[in-house]
């Protein structure tokens, strides 16, 4: 490589939407471009870049940074420099030096190609062509982004992923019931914001126990490959760091990854990662189980920024720990809880991102203020008093009859519903019937309400109750007498207050377990399920591991332990240990810890070892058994102490909130409600009064009345409008077209040589070749890969790779076929009646295109459906009479040699014919841009003033919002006025 100086302008082969580079620094043996087309940097390793040097010679058209073409008539070099005599369209001279050369151009020549007689095969050429059309069809598609996913298609996920992908810097709380899939909904509004450009730094926290499972989800469901950072790595990486060659200084760990999962509790210990994690920008924030986030309107004043003192650290890391773990066993601290730091923490992180991911299958777990805590994170300025929030939620309940009317299937009088708008009279202008409303009118009003519910547009909560196909659950209770060792003569009784839950935990493993019935009768039913998989919760670790030791011993049952004290690797390895079907352990014993987010949906049989002190938590042991996947019927098995508190809850639970056997959201506000008394019941270890029980269950029916009828049936329709959701399902069928894309994907791999093999139906085996064009093929392994277009297939076999049109495989060899020159130049001949032996005609085909920043998403707008032409010698179009198709049926292949030499003789007229061609093209260009700008604006404008409309009556549309719209707009209208005709593709015919 020659020398590399400062102000030479470079293309990357990879990545030639970057346009032309600038050689912006040189250290060593490392050199940084910047792409002012995009406003990227990249740097390289000189010695094997994907780049290179741009040297234009005598002769080529060139235009400079005003867009003024000349063309070259001599170059000089000065100090590894070009500059370039040249003349303007009027002769007149001008010295461009190649620093002032335009950066929006691009280096696909196919009349040069043509012309030199560098002729491609008729396949390659066809494949070229239909690359464009599927490409073209892909990002126009209205489910783009969506189709990449390993997931069975359901209808509420779509129906989110959709609502939430399609927002500019999306910030939303998922807050689907347990188990419904949230972590499946934010991989898909991942995968479709950086399959269309919108984000490309991604950070994911999560509790330790669920690093490893994120990691696995994302890969495995969206090929998304995360790197995980714990503290090890980010030592590592520290000690060893890389030099920003601009500033010579360290290069912040965190902006070595582009999409990065961090355990939060791991971060939490670690002061200096969190203070360099605040020095870095994402596009897009995803917190796990943020109902852990812990915050007190009363230190709203503390600074989010400060940074942490590494001794408070030390010591609040203690507090967080034990909050944590102490969390379901004092509920009455939690709303009376500090800020916690990771509050601060995400409330720093969110700030500086642009889009934030909160997920909770419990949003209201602690009280509504916590919930308005994390939606606060989400939007500050609209969630800034508590109070307000509070007087609004209560609001929504007025509209039950309005809600009530507008989605029955009954006829809905104009008289009737007049009067339930009194409140809300700018909707009154969408009814026009006089006597009915129509059911558009319906729709409409509906929509409308919801866009303006408050929460509406940054909560999405799916509930089983809204969902068919969810498995039944049934309770086993078991009483037995309460043991003596815990009613000591001369000690405190251990077996009542919340402490009664787990008595165990005072007295040693080796007095308990042999005296305490609950293990006599786990060894009864663990015989008796022999053949069943088993997952055994204990609130606490050292029961969980207790029962494990006894029962391996004694038994030698196949058993593992899940808790806190193990390392992430360890609880991974058990978790993995008891999935496996054929080799692995029958029974799970787990701590807590074990009940959130994880996936034991293979098991039908779980037992309650003891009860938590915290319904929702009731809730998230069960949602382990029962989440998408179960196909069985959850048995739930519950042993408890007579004469114990166990009692006193498992009747309140059971009698009260009938928590076992349905799933209740709101368990945990009536359970605050009858706090007092039912802990005044569980500590002086009296009969729960039938009066409480029935007071409870009216409370529960109250409250699910108004869940469906009020602010949560709002809610429940903004989270999953079924018609369009049902619609969407349709649309990723139809565009997942697994057949096209079987036929599109033998071409594509014949054309890069690489080998396949038959493997069942819509799968191949493919392997490298010797035959293959590039060294590289995205994706593909030494060993071959093993891949199938089938969904189902893919659903049930891990070990196959799904292929759909937006798998990096197939998007990345689509790329490389259209930013190549493969295909693009080509010659055949035709006998048609009428048309004279030698007699030229030219296929050319052209894109509108522009060198934009990708999130800009302008591929929408600016259509990639070729412009096609058909020219003869006189400069006559012929493309309405004989169609792409019918072109292709009447060719007959030439060989290239002769081809070669055809072209040779008639050089002038092949130039004489292209140019024509070009001429043609030209005057499509307005109309080109013309529609590209009325698409965009049809497309950004109605949602800018959908946006501004909204924002009239729903505070929860942000300022930042609309401006970030205002900005899209402006930016695509002046890229589009930058877009050029690029001839992607000629075919020279020659009649014989
Ligand atoms: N569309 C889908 N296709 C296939 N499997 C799915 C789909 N959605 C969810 N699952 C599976 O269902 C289980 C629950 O999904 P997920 O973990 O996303 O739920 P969650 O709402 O995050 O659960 P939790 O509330 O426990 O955190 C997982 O095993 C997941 O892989």
């Amino acid at each position: 490589m020659n020398s590399v100086v400062v102000g030479q302008r470079w293309i990357s082969h990879n990545e030639a939407h970057l346009g032309l580079g600038m050689v912006q620094s040189v250290e060593g043996r490392r050199m940084e471009i910047y792409f002012p087309a995009v406003n990227e940097s990249r740097h390289y390793a000189i010695e094997n870049a994907p780049v290179s040097r741009i040297a234009y010679q005598a002769g080529d058209h060139i235009t400079d940074m005003d867009d003024v073409a000349y063309q070259v008539v001599e170059v000089n070099e000065q100090q590894g420099l070009l500059i370039y005599q040249c003349e303007d369209v009027d002769g007149n001279p001008h010295t461009l030096a190649e620093l002032h050369l335009n950066c929006f151009v691009q280096f696909n020549a196919p009349d040069k190609r043509l012309l030199n007689g560098q002729l491609d095969k008729e396949d390659s050429y066809q494949l070229r062509y239909d690359t464009f059309l599927q490409l073209d069809r892909l990002s126009r598609s209205p489910v783009s982004g969506l189709l990449g996913s390993r997931v069975e298609l359901l209808p509420h996920q779509l129906y989110i992923a959709h609502e939430v992908a399609k927002r500019q810097a999306p910030r939303v709380l998922l807050a689907d019931e347990v188990g419904l899939g949230k972590t499946i909904e934010a991989g898909m509004i991942l995968h479709q914001q950086l399959h269309t450009g919108q984000a490309s730094r991604v950070l994911i926290l999560v509790p330790d126990s669920l690093v490893h499972q994120w990691l696995v989800e994302m890969l495995r469901r969206f090929n998304l490959h995360f790197a995980l950072f714990d503290q090890s790595r980010f030592e590592t990486l520290s000690q060893e760091p890389d030099i920003d060659l601009d500033t010579g200084k360290q290069v912040n760990p965190f902006e070595m990854e582009q999409l990065i999962i961090c355990s939060f509790d791991g971060l939490m210990r670690h002061p200096e990662m969190q203070s360099k994690l605040k020095q870095t920008q994402w596009d897009l924030l995803v917190v796990d189980e943020a109902h852990h986030l812990h915050w007190n309107p009363d230190d709203q004043s503390e600074s989010s920024d400060k940074e942490p003192d590494p001794k408070e650290i030390d010591h609040k890391e203690n507090d967080h720990k034990e909050s944590d773990h102490n969390e379901s066993l004092d509920i009455t601290s939690v709303s009376s809880l500090p800020t916690g730091d990771d509050y601060k923490l995400v409330e720093s992180l969110g700030q500086q991102a642009a889009g934030l991911l909160l997920l909770t299958a419990t949003p209201e777990q602690a009280g509504i203020e916590s919930h308005f805590a994390r939606l606060r994170l989400l939007d500050p300025d609209r969630f800034h008093d508590l109070q307000a929030f509070k007087n609004e939620a209560s609001l929504y309940t007025e509209h039950q009859s309005l809600i009530t009317l507008l989605t029955s299937d009954d006829d809905v009088a104009v008289a009737d519903i007049k009067p339930l708008l009194a409140e809300l009279p700018q909707l009154l202008s969408e009814i026009h019937s006089e006597q009915q409303l129509t059911a558009e009118e319906k729709q409409t009003i509906l929509d409308r309400l919801i866009d303006q519910h408050g929460t509406g547009r940054v909560l999405f909560r799916n509930t089983r109750s809204a969902m068919d196909n969810f498995p039944e659950r049934q309770l086993h209770a078991y009483p037995m007498p309460c043991p003596e060792i815990y009613t000591p003569d001369d000690d405190e009784p251990m077996n009542i207050g919340f402490a009664g839950l787990t008595p165990e935990v005072e007295l040693v493993p080796d007095v308990w377990l042999p005296r305490d019935p609950r293990v006599e009768w786990l060894e009864q039913k663990l015989s008796e399920l022999k053949s069943e998989k088993l997952l055994v919760i204990a609130h606490h670790a050292s029961t969980a591991l207790a029962l494990q030791q006894y029962f391996q011993k004694k038994h030698a049952l196949r058993c593992t332990s899940f808790h806190e004290g193990l390392s992430l690797f360890e609880r991974d390895r058990a978790a993995a240990y008891f999935a496996d079907r054929e080799d692995g352990a029958q029974v799970l014993f787990c701590s807590e810890i074990g009940s959130e987010g994880r996936n034991f949906q293979f098991a039908h049989h779980m037992i309650f070892f003891d009860l938590p002190n915290n319904p929702d938590l009731v809730e998230q042991r069960i949602g382990r058994l029962d989440r998408i996947g179960q196909t069985q019927t959850i048995n739930i098995h519950v042993p408890y102490l007579t004469g114990s508190s166990q009692e006193v809850l498992f009747r309140f639970y059971n009698d009260g909130l009938n928590l076992f056997e349905k799933s209740f959201s709101a368990g945990y506000s009536v359970f605050e409600h009858y706090q007092s008394q039912l802990q005044l019941c569980m500590t002086e270890l009296t009969d729960l009064p039938d009066e409480l029980i029935a007071a409870t269950q009216q409370t529960v029916a109250d409250i699910k009345k108004q869940m469906e009828q009020g602010r949560d049936r709002l809610l429940e329709l903004n989270s999953c409008r079924q018609p369009q959701a049902d619609h969407l399902v349709e649309q990723v069928e139809k565009e997942e077209q697994a057949n096209r894309l079987a036929s599109y994907f033998e071409r594509l791999l014949e054309e890069f040589g690489v080998e396949q093999e038959d493997h069942s139906s819509l799968s191949w085996v493919i392997r490298p070749s010797d035959q293959m064009k590039h060294a590289y093929f995205p994706g593909l392994k030494e060993d071959g890969n093993t891949v199938t277009l089938d969904r189902l297939k893919a659903l049930s076999r891990d070990d196959i790779e799904f292929l759909t049109w937006e798998h990096p495989m197939v998007v990345e060899s689509m790329d490389m076929m259209v930013k190549g020159d493969a295909g693009n130049a080509a010659m055949t001949t035709i006998s048609v009646k009428g048309l004279k032996p030698g007699t030229l005609l030219l296929e050319s085909y052209y894109t509108l295109e522009t060198i934009a920043p990708k999130h800009l998403q302008l591929q929408r707008y600016l259509s990639l459906k070729p412009l096609r032409l058909l020219i003869d010698v006189n400069g006559k179009d012929l493309s309405a009479v004989v169609s792409h198709d019918a072109l292709n049926g009447l060719s007959q292949p030439l060989k290239r040699k002769v081809g070669r030499q055809v072209i040779a003789q008639m050089k002038s007229q092949v130039q004489h014919v292209i140019d024509k061609s070009e001429k043609h093209a030209a005057k499509h260009i307005d109309d080109l841009k013309l529609s590209a700008k009325s698409k965009m604006k049809a497309d950004l404008q109605a949602e800018l003033v959908r946006l501004k409309e909204l924002q009239k009556t729903n505070p929860s549309i942000r300022e930042d919002e609309i401006t970030a719209m205002e900005q899209r707009i402006k930016h695509c209208d002046y890229y589009i006025d930058k877009a050029s005709l690029q001839m992607q593709g000629l075919k020279l015919v020659v009649a014989s």
